[in-house]
């Protein structure tokens, strides 16, 4: 049996970015081949970036992208990297039509190119195209039907992209029918929690269905709302994993794998030609063979499984990715935050500081009337534990400034008096994001977002929002865990103990706590759950056990907070449904859930 050592690298690719993207090609190739490996793979549309969105409409950005890949062809081999088998995801426009679909040649296409001295020698299109949650890939591609075999070192190596994987039939029982001896996919699969165990299940199934073992790697970094954790990992062919590397980091997985030769492989023979898919569809075989030479026996490594984090760890590391890559990835060196003493800003302040270090985070009290010294207090506590650029400013001023400009028209009161202090604080933040360019931060958690509990224009002004999928009980439950984070690692914990245990209150009013407007977080974050993750109707939500009123209450809220939720600030995804481009609602809807539907 032949040994092949391939590479899977685990890179951090930015979109728009196709020199940048290429460098990254070229730099990790030059390690792959430094660490001895005949292939390396990156992940999906590294060259463009993923998800590239509407910039795939655009002829333009397909032809950089093209054009990208031959320049990156040459540039290997004249780099001494032309005997390595490179593996690169990028955008292509189809050669022929896609009649299924009613569209002509020329279209935009997911594709993965083989490249190997100094030439694109064998080109994949992605089969199954996503076209739920966050995927919109019926929009931008058309689907191919082309299934290259290349025989590298005697093995016979076929590609595979994400959605591939996740659908049955198709590459992959094409696959098996032309018994290819390892299938590689190349994944842009967003992290939430819970998918690792899932993709590990997947790629099991699916190296068995194939008869071969599936090298899976996927892209590392945040990208707007989209976290991707890595993850990249081997099954073999009887379904075991059998190598997996660290979540959240750049890295290079170096695995050798035992390998049937392509003459051995496959009980027909040799297939060529269309081949029927199993999912009513036929995919072309075609082969090519690169190098038949076998390679002369070498020692094989053993493969390094690495540990996942455990639950709350992994949404930590996942918040903090998405939060540095944010930031950086749109050229801020720095970020502000209100820090009331409250547990939202407690926790978005020290993700920040883990994200970017405390020297780049500004922290500012703007306490009012309605402010307890303890918060201030904690604050400051905070502040100094971590290390931030830390600052109070009174607001009360520039409220009561507000409120005598309006006295002629009556003055306000109640909930108009309550939010101008948010409002206030909102625009001090802003002027500072203006004056010093730091980014602004908000501090709203998924539960508040979902019950449109904040001001418009207030604390929920801002240019990113790391906790907004995150429920109010996973803030505390996140807090709680950094903080026995650091004093397992014997460091001072970063959160002080009364900021996780003072009962919630925006303190906009005088002795005001959340619970007088929302119910309580232990009651109201499973309903929040089952209604917005799990779409349940209301007489659905009854039945699973939630108490009518409460379900009727907060059906209310959630409808009645669609149109902020459009105004938020973008934030990363980590649950099943996060709310932005995962679930969409109509703004003006007349549609009200009653107890009989
Ligand atoms: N369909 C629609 N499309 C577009 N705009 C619409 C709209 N319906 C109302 N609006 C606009 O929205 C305004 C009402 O929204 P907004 O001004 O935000 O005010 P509103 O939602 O009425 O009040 C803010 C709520 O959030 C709570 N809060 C505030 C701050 C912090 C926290 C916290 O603990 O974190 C909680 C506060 O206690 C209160 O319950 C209306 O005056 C109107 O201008
Ligand atoms: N006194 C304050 N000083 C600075 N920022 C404040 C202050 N009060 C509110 N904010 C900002 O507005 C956000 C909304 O805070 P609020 O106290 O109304 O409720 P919250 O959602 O419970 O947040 P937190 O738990 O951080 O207090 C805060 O997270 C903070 O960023
Ligand atoms: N890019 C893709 O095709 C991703 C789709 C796939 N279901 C995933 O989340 O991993």
């Amino acid at each position: 049996m032949p040994q092949l050592r391939i590479a899977l690298a685990q890179v951090d690719t930015t979109v728009g970015d196709l020199d940048g993207n290429a460098d990254l090609v070229s730099a990790w190739t030059k390690r792959a081949l430094a660490e001895g490996a005949h292939l390396v793979a990156f992940g999906e549309l590294t060259l463009t970036g993923y998800p590239p969105e509407d910039l795939v409409l655009r002829r333009s950005y397909v032809a950089a992208s093209r054009a990208a890949l031959h320049r990156l062809a040459r540039r290997l081999e004249d780099e001494g990297a032309g005997e390595i088998a490179v593996v690169v995801g990028y955008l292509d426009a189809s050669p022929t039509p896609a009649p299924a679909v009613g569209r002509p040649a020329g279209e935009p296409q997911n594709t993965a190119a083989v490249l190997w001295r100094g030439e694109v020698v064998a080109r994949y299109a992605k089969h199954h195209l996503p076209n739920y949650g966050v995927f919109d890939e019926f929009r931008y591609f058309v689907p191919g039907n082309d299934f290259p075999v290349l025989r590298l070192h005697g093995v016979d190596v076929a590609l595979t992209i994400c959605e591939d994987l996740w659908q049955a039939g198709g590459p992959v029982a094409v696959a098996r029918a032309a018994g290819v001896g390892l299938l590689l996919c190349i994944n842009g699969s967003p992290y939430e929690q819970g998918k690792s165990h899932h993709r590990d299940e997947l790629c099991a199934r699916r190296a068995v269905e194939a008869g071969a073992p599936i090298a899976y790697v996927n892209l590392v970094g945040g990208q707007d709302e989209l976290i991707f954790d890595g993850d990249s990992l081997v099954a073999d062919a009887a379904g075991q994993v059998i190598a997996r590397a660290e979540v959240f980091t750049e890295t290079l997985m170096v695995v050798d794998l035992d390998l049937p030769s392509g003459a051995e492989a496959g009980p027909d023979g040799l297939v060529t030609g269309p081949v029927d898919a199993l999912d009513g569809t036929s995919m072309t075989v075609t082969r090519r063979e690169l190098t038949t030479e076998p390679l002369p026996a070498f020692p094989a490594r053993p493969p390094a499984l690495a540990a996942r984090p455990d639950p709350a760890a992994e949404l930590y590391e996942a918040l903090v990715t998405g939060t540095r890559d944010y930031v950086r990835k749109n050229g801020f060196r720095s970020v502000v935050l209100g820090l009331s003493g409250g547990i939202d800003s407690a926790l978005v302040a020290t993700i920040a500081v883990d994200a970017l270090g405390a020297e780049a985070v500004h922290t500012v009290a703007m306490p009012s009337v309605h402010s307890s010294a303890g918060s201030v207090q904690d604050a400051a506590d905070l502040a100094h534990r971590q290390g931030t650029r830390h600052e109070v400013i009174a607001i009360q001023p520039t409220v009561d400034a507000f409120h005598g400009a309006l006295e002629g028209t009556g003055g306000l009161h109640g909930l108009a008096a309550e939010n101008l202090q948010a409002r206030v604080r909102g625009t001090l933040l802003m002027a500072l994001s203006n004056e010093h360019g730091h980014l602004v931060l908000t501090t709203g958690n998924k539960s508040e977002l979902a019950t449109g509990f904040s001001t418009l224009y207030g604390d929920s002004a801002g240019g990113y929002a790391p906790i907004k999928d995150v429920s109010k009980t996973n803030v505390w439950a996140l807090s709680r865990w950094r903080n026995a984070e650091a004093e397992r690692r014997g460091a001072t914990p970063p959160i002080p103990e009364i900021i996780i245990t003072k009962p919630p209150s925006a303190e906009l009013a005088p002795g005001q706590l959340d619970s007088d407007r929302l119910p309580d977080y232990g009651i109201l974050d499973p309903v929040l759950d089952d209604y917005v993750s799990q779409d349940m109707g209301r007489a659905e939500l009854v039945a699973a056990g939630h108490d009518p009123a409460v379900v009727d209450r907060v059906i209310r809220l959630v409808d009645l907070a669609e149109y902020k939720r459009r105004q938020n600030p973008p934030g990363p995804k980590v649950t099943s449904k996060a709310f932005g481009r995962d679930r969409r609602l109509p703004i003006t809807s007349r549609w009200r859930e009653k107890p009989t539907q």
